[in-house]
């Protein structure tokens, strides 16, 4: 890597979008940001009839925002628009101040427990992972197959989701099921958008002025996927998603927690087969199979006209989020604050009242007046004299994963 090397490209893939950030590093600043959106248009449900779109702010070269619509098949098209993006504005990937680009890589299984220079046996085992993140590694693999075309010579890292995970006891990470067929196949608790709780875990024990090691902090990771995590002291004790991301909360497509059996039952009763379960239960299902929307905003909406199917799946969907407070709240034994964040934890003050509505006797209480306060900015939103700290802490797994990428690359 050459002495002016300083810039990280982070690509987070997900299922159906590209989030990406360019950023110097010793600079400390942003050159650019961007979204990609509704990738694969006519692929139910991520794009609702409606075509892809690529927002590009280029923070670097005076910050007007880029918004343009018009279909874009798949990651590789995705991933070759923002090159060209970033190139209108000299930003491109060929400059030779990119010191390393960075890859969100949902599933890392066991093997990976930190940030890890991609080569041809790292992609390999990403590859073996896909049945466990169907969702997800497919697309990080086009980005990482696609960004390595681009650039073959720039060293490639892969910042897992799993593995912030890795420190959780054996007694949360097992299911209890069977140990010989549960190790034979790798079946344990992972957990996901650990890049997310670790950087959240972290921010609120410096919004609470301490340090990481002195806090017990639940973390509510509230976007389109979503998951809470149990983190005593900076180290994760405990969390909601498990073999896949498809565990835990109520999400914006997926069920979150069911009863295992009613995967037999769909099957031998209902017919279905795996696919079809598989799609229900990760596709139709959580919000959007609820009520028909997954986008938190467009639910308040309709509840706010009185819709009572959009209420019900609200009540599910916070009655949920409740259990795991009160779950978190036990395994920690002692709470010192309760983090929201991504995309409903940051922006849906209705769901973080309604989540802590009635936990007064636990501690958590939360100002209607600061819960309120829309702000990019980690806050406080629980008066001084609740026991509990209720935080709204934007997370940025972007620059997490450019920081793990940089200190990588430069160690
Ligand atoms: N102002 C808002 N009010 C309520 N919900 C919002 C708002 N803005 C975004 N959201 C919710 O955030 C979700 C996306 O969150 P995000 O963290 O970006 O998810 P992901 O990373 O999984 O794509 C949207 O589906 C929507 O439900
Ligand atoms: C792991 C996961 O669910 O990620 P996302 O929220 O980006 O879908
Ligand atoms: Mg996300």
């Amino acid at each position: 890597m050459s002495a002016t090397a300083t810039r990280v490209l982070v690509l987070n893939s997900g299922s159906s979008s590209v989030k990406y950030q360019l950023l110097d590093m010793a600079a400390g600043t942003r050159l650019a940001v961007g979204l990609v959106e509704r990738i694969g248009v006519g692929a139910p449900p991520a794009c609702g009839g409606e075509t892809s779109r690529h927002i590009h702010t280029p923070l670097a070269a005076g910050g007007e925002k880029r918004e343009t619509e018009g279909a874009i098949a798949d990651h590789e098209a995705a991933l070759k628009a923002v090159a060209a993006e970033l190139a209108a504005d000299g930003l491109g990937l060929e400059s030779p101040e990119l010191a390393a680009i960075g890859h969100r890589v949902v599933h890392g299984g066991l093997k990976f427990t930190a940030p890890t220079v991609i080569d041809d046996a790292v992609l390999t085992e990403i590859e073996r992972l896909v049945p466990v993140a169907p969702l997800h590694n497919p697309a990080n693999i086009t980005g990482i197959r696609t960004a390595r075309a681009l650039r073959p010579d720039l060293p490639q890292v892969a910042v897992f989701d799993t593995a912030f995970h890795t420190t959780m006891p054996e007694h949360a990470a097992r299911y209890a099921i069977d140990v010989e067929t549960a190790d034979a196949h790798r079946i344990r608790r992972y957990g996901f958008h650990g890049t997310s709780h670790a950087y959240v875990s972290r921010k609120t024990a410096e919004l609470l002025g301490k340090d990481p090691s002195e806090v017990n902090v639940i973390v509510l990771h509230l976007g389109n996927g979503a998951s809470a995590s149990a983190v005593a002291g900076g180290r994760c004790v405990d969390t909601s998603m498990g073999l896949t991301p498809l565990e835990g909360l109520v999400m914006g497509t997926r069920s979150g927690d069911i009863d295992p059996a009613v995967t037999f039952h769909l099957k031998r009763v209902a017919g279905m087969s795996t696919d079809e379960i598989d799609a229900l239960l990760n596709k139709k299902s959580g919000l959007v199979g609820l009520c028909g929307d997954n986008d938190m905003r467009e639910i308040r909406r309709r509840i706010d006209e009185g819709d009572e199917r959009a209420r019900l799946a609200f009540d599910i969907y916070i009655h949920r989020l409740k259990k795991y407070i009160g779950a978190y709240s036990a395994v920690l034994g002692k709470v010192d604050a309760v983090a929201f964040t991504a995309g409903v934890g940051e922006n849906a003050a209705p769901v973080r009242e309604a989540a802590v509505a009635g936990l007064a006797e636990m501690g958590l209480v939360v100002d209607a007046s600061l819960n309120a306060v829309r702000s990019g900015e980690p806050r406080l939103i629980s008066p001084d004299h609740s026991r509990v700290a209720v935080a709204v802490v934007p997370t940025d797994e972007e620059l997490e994963i450019a920081q793990q990428t940089y200190a990588l690359v430069n160690a």
